[in-house]
């Protein structure tokens, strides 16, 4: 009998483990594997059950042959214990004194790639057998490795990720050891895909896959979990100051513009972690933890990194909570709209009024919108409310149009960037004039700055298009997005409106005079009409008069009304100016 299979370190020598209670039986296959293979094969004898599972626990071998018969305990079962791992080969052949049918079937339900008959066995025989059942274990193999990595990238895949971070759970929970699970997703890759095509975003994963595994040990597991998503599993000695440094070096190293088919990207990436055991002891849990940590990160400026907090859980059924109520809410019509007026400094009437919504809660009373909106934005329901808030303000001020003194006042709508986003928008905005046959020019969608700013090379194209219906578009927040004068020049928008900070602190901050008159000149040589909004004191607003801002609007005159009072109030201020 030659040494167990360990102790050689020959590759290209088959290494076989030969189960086999029978000593005359051995000593005749033994000669026969001599002879087809002229040494070059490594034979490990086992001559009971429990022999064969201790050399299996040490170590593993190329090829199995395992008698049928083992005493009293029976070859199928130790050959189903060979083969029942998932994600690993073994190529089993059973030996047999019968030719029976029965057994050639079972034989190949517990996983063996072949049966072979001992008074049939020969050298050439037995030769073809392991040359096949090898051949067949490595496509196996192959199989099992494309099925476990991602083709793009080359990373390990989810199945091969989950297996990891199950070994990695189990391995930590009997060392006692603490780990990270990093959670990454790139944070303007949807932009990139969009704009640039696939074959770019293809290209960006390719190459955000490098620069991850650039910058972490080999012992880290790294994997693309699908889309623009990555995920990490690494252990420290320090693990707050491990996890806090891979994920700054990641950051900075994901920061570094990229020049790609003859563009310059500026990627960056969020990163969620959850820490076992604190965060976690399941693997559901520890990546459900790390993905709401990430979902955080991202919601609280992106290129940035959290750690999991128990609280996210919290809030995360808050917002699902809430989510359920405003959907009741859209079923019941609690919805209400409220009117600012926007007042021409020149002629000193309202042209327009601002819709603000409002939610009439059965139990909480009027909730302003900063307390639902932001839920809303976080799935499609800002979309259903959207359209609500369109066609109610179109209705309102189809209203206006029959009273004298307010014919000519137009309205205000907000677009959260998803309504903006969305590929309906066109066909909902112009269904929702179109209804009523109210004219285009009274109807103005107001966009964040830094919402135009998100939407990338897109936005023309989508300006545009609304432009083209006619309506007229404002930017709202002005100011604060960093909109670049060579993109602004060419936004078919008429208004801009300054973000209120800028006028909060006007009348005794030098700087915010200074941007606002920086504004108002920026506004009236791109042609476009400039609105301050935020006017709550006089000092303000003669300030905003002298630098000529076009319109105003502002607690000094009114807050938002509903509509009823709106309409009053507007008689009674045109009245009072005529
Ligand atoms: N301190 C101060 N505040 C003033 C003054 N004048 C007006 N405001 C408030 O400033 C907000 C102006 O609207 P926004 O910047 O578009 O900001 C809006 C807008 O972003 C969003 N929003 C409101 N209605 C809608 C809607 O129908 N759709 C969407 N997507 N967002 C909406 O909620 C935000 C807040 O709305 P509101 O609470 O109604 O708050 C309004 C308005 O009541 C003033 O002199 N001083």
């Amino acid at each position: 009998m030659t040494s167990p299979a360990t102790q050689k370190d020959n590759s290209q020598v088959i290494q076989l483990l030969l189960v086999e209670d029978d000593e005359d039986d051995y000593v005749l296959v033994e000669s026969y594997l001599d002879q087809a293979y002229d040494g070059n094969i490594v034979i490990t004898w086992a001559d009971t059950y429990e022999k064969a599972q201790q050399f299996i626990a040490q170590s593993s071998y190329d090829i199995y042959l395992i008698d049928y018969y083992l005493g009293q305990q029976n070859g199928l079962d130790l050959t189903k214990e060979i083969t029942s791992s998932t994600f690993v080969v073994n190529a089993v052949i059973l030996l047999t004194g019968l030719d029976d049918h029965k057994i050639d079937l079972e034989a190949t339900k517990s996983g063996a790639m072949d049966y072979l008959i001992k008074q049939e066995l020969s050298a050439s025989m037995l030769e073809r057998s392991i040359r096949y059942a090898l051949s067949r274990k490595s496509i196996e193999e192959e199989l099992i490795a494309m099925a476990q990595h991602d083709p793009l990238t080359g990373l390990a895949n989810r199945v091969k990720f989950n297996m990891a971070l199950s070994d990695k759970i189990q391995y930590a929970r009997r060392e006692q050891a603490q780990f990270a699970v990093l959670l990454l997703d790139l944070d303007n890759f949807k932009e990139v895909n969009d704009t640039l095509g696939h074959t770019t975003g293809d290209t960006l994963l390719k190459v955000t896959a490098r620069r991850l595994q650039k910058s972490l040990r080999d012992i880290d597991m790294i994997a693309r979990l699908g889309g623009d998503e990555f995920v990490i599993i690494a252990e420290f000695n320090n693990i707050a100051e491990g996890s806090a440094n891979i994920a700054e070096r990641l950051i900075e190293e994901l920061a570094e513009p990229l020049e790609l088919d003859c563009h310059q990207i500026n990627t960056g990436v969020s990163i969620g972690i959850a820490i076992y055991p604190h965060d976690g002891i399941s693997p559901e849990a520890l990546l459900k933890s790390a993905d709401l940590a990430m979902y955080k990160s991202k919601r609280g400026g992106r290129s940035t990194y959290r750690y999991y907090d128990p609280v996210f859980e919290l809030e995360l059924t808050q917002t699902k909570q809430l989510q359920t109520e405003l959907q009741l809410a859209i079923d019941s019509n609690q919805f209400v709209l409220h009117y600012q007026p926007i007042i021409d400094t020149e002629s000193g009437r309202v042209v327009k009024a601002e819709a603000l919504i409002r939610w009439q809660h059965p139990k909480k009373g009027l909730l302003p919108p900063a307390m639902f909106i932001p839920a809303a934005e976080k799935n499609s329901m800002i979309i259903t409310i959207g359209e609500w808030v369109l066609q109610q303000a179109c209705r309102d001020c189809k209203q206006w149009q029959t009273i004298e003194q307010l014919k000519d006042t137009g309205v205000t709508v907000n677009l959260s960037p998803l309504q903006f986003r969305d590929e309906n928008l066109i066909p909902i905005v112009s269904k929702a004039i179109a209804s009523i046959q109210l004219n285009h020019k009274h109807v103005t969608l107001e966009i964040t700055e830094t919402t135009l700013m998100e939407i990338g090379e897109d936005v023309i194209e989508r300006l545009t298009m609304l432009d083209q219906l006619g309506v007229d578009i404002a930017i709202d927040d002005f100011g604060t997005g960093y909109s670049s004068l060579s993109y602004l020049k060419q936004f078919p928008v008429s208004t801009l409106k300054v973000d209120r900070s800028f006028i909060s602190d006007i009348d005794d901050e030098d700087d915010d005079k200074i941007i606002t008159k920086a504004i108002v000149n920026l506004g009236k040589s791109l042609n476009k009409k400039v609105i301050a909004e935020g006017i709550e004191k006089k000092g303000q607003l003669e300030i905003v008069n002298q630098l000529g801002c076009h319109f105003i609007q502002g607690y000094h005159f009114t807050k938002a009304m509903p509509f009823e009072e709106f309409t009053d109030w507007t008689q009674k201020f045109h009245n009072k100016h005529s």
